[in-house]
């Protein structure tokens, strides 16, 4: 099948890599013309796990394509994703202008049945404007279809590939049939497609990032009762991810969640509810349990060096806002960095992926070191805010030298309580 898919960002690029590697034609088009230059020589743009070796390969059979053209890029396509930035606006709902601008230009460009699909995460009815918008200028027939996309980064082709679940909301039963083919390959699992209608498809969006977003609160939630009360989030855990109903995955408490998702996902959506009136209270708690999380560990450090932080250097350990990307919007890492530096702290950073993307934001305010023993060298303490795989054993001996005050400031509880402390290091970590 011809696909094109309009906007080649994390979600654009996946999905239309995937969707080559499953025989479809694809054409990804974008306007970013230096992305779309890096694309057509062979230069993956993002870092995802797994992703480089099928946009290789799919390049070089032919069904991988990039063009800045969305007329030509969607020449005789069956099927148009849009998979366009969808950020907040000022008043935090989700800003729709690329994804209706888009639909604007795609009316007079449509020269046959068409269905065209939201990808990029939107607010109930947004179907219905993007058909509108179409409708005004086109001449043919097409469908608008949700199908939301759930895919986390970092192990986004493993999503993509063997998805959970694909939700397609569409009431067309012509569009039905060409989603069910397109998605076949990637439900042979026997993981459902589950056909609703565009509402309830754009909702159940927001709701799975919302709960989840909800999930991991509750859990750090817990983790403050437990500093206070003396019990161990990690055995909370355990004790509570072992009853199915809740279920072991997005329990691990941490100095909060960030991204380009669920920050901006859980205010969109309370932003909607505010607009038909309802008051969502727990979507409020959890936006300020999560603001507050995120620099949960500073108070710790300021009573640790007497309230003087002043000259003093922190090594950070991790800047994207998980492992496994370079991706740093809302990197819990980086408020702790800028509430470092206003009171007076230096700061040495590491992170695998992610230091090209901050260099652009904090440029030589922070010192970027290439390993993470550099940014400890000669530090008064560390701060971990990233759990990348690579600091999960580090070695403890050199960091006893390096680390002046032996004190580390653990985000992401990567390391046993009692073993690090027999080890002489004084260990702050989350609800331990
Ligand atoms: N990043 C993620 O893990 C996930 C994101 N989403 C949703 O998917 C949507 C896209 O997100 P990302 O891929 O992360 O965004 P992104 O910012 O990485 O990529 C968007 C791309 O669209 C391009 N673009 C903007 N205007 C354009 C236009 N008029 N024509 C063609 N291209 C245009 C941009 O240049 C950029 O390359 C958002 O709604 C997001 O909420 C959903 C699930 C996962
Ligand atoms: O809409 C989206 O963009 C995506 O948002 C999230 O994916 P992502 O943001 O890539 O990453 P997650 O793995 O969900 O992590 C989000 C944040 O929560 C934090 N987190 C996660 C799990 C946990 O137990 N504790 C915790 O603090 C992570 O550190 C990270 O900062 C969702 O998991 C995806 O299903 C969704 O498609």
């Amino acid at each position: 099948m011809k696909i094109a898919v309009i906007g080649t960002g994390y979600v654009g690029l996946v999905t239309g890599t995937c969707f080559a590697e499953t025989g479809n034609n694809v054409t990804c088009v974008d306007i970013d013309v230096k992305k779309v230059e890096k694309l057509q020589s062979g230069v993956v743009t993002i870092y995802e796990p797994g992703l480089e070796v099928l946009f290789e390969r799919n390049i070089a059979q032919g069904r991988l394509k990039f063009t800045t053209s969305l007329e030509d890029g969607i020449k005789d396509a069956k099927i148009i994703f849009l998979a366009l930035p969808t950020p907040p606006g000022e008043d935090g709902s989700a800003d729709l202008k690329y994804v209706l601008g888009v639909a604007d230009d795609l009316g007079p460009l449509l020269k046959d049945y068409t269905v065209i699909v939201d990808k990029s995460t939107v607010p109930v009815g947004t179907a219905e404007k993007v058909h509108a918008r179409i409708a005004a200028r086109a001449k043919v027939d097409f469908d608008v279809v949700s199908n939301p996309e759930f895919l986390r980064e970092g192990v986004a082709v493993e999503d993509f590939m063997k998805p959970d679940r694909v939700v397609i909301g569409t009431q067309s039963e012509k569009a039905r049939r060409v989603m069910e083919t397109l998605y076949a390959p990637f439900v042979r699992q026997g993981n459902p497609i589950i056909f609703m209608d565009e509402r309830s498809a754009e909702l159940t969006k927001y709701a799975a990032n919302a709960f989840l977003a909800t999930k991991i609160t509750f859990m750090n939630e817990i983790a403050n009762m437990c500093e206070r009360l003396g019990a161990d989030v990690d055995m909370i855990r355990k004790g509570i991810g072992t009853d199915d109903r809740i279920g072991k995955r997005f329990l691990f408490a941490g100095i909060g969640y960030g991204g380009s998702c669920f920050p901006k996902d859980v205010q969109a959506l309370a932003k909607s509810a505010e607009e038909v009136n309802y008051d969502f209270q727990i979507l409020k708690s959890v936006m300020n349990v999560n603001q507050l999380q995120k620099t949960t560990l500073i108070p710790r450090m300021k009573e640790f060096f007497k309230n003087d932080l002043k000259g003093k250097t922190i090594a950070v350990w991790g800047l994207a806002f998980k492992p496994n990307t370079d991706d740093i919007r809302e990197a819990p890492a980086l408020e702790n960095i800028q509430t470092l530096l206003a009171l007076g702290a230096k700061v040495k950073a590491y992170d695998p992926e992610a230091m090209e993307n901050v260099k652009g934001i904090l440029g030589n305010t922070i010192e970027f070191c290439t390993d993470q023993y550099e940014a400890t060298e000669g530090a008064d303490a560390l701060l971990i805010a990233t759990e990348w795989p690579v600091f999960r054993t580090p070695d403890f001996d050199k960091l006893a030298v390096q680390i002046k005050s032996k004190a580390i400031f653990d985000g992401r509880n990567l390391y046993d309580v009692k073993t690090i402390r027999d080890l002489g290091f004084v260990y702050f970590s989350i609800g331990r």
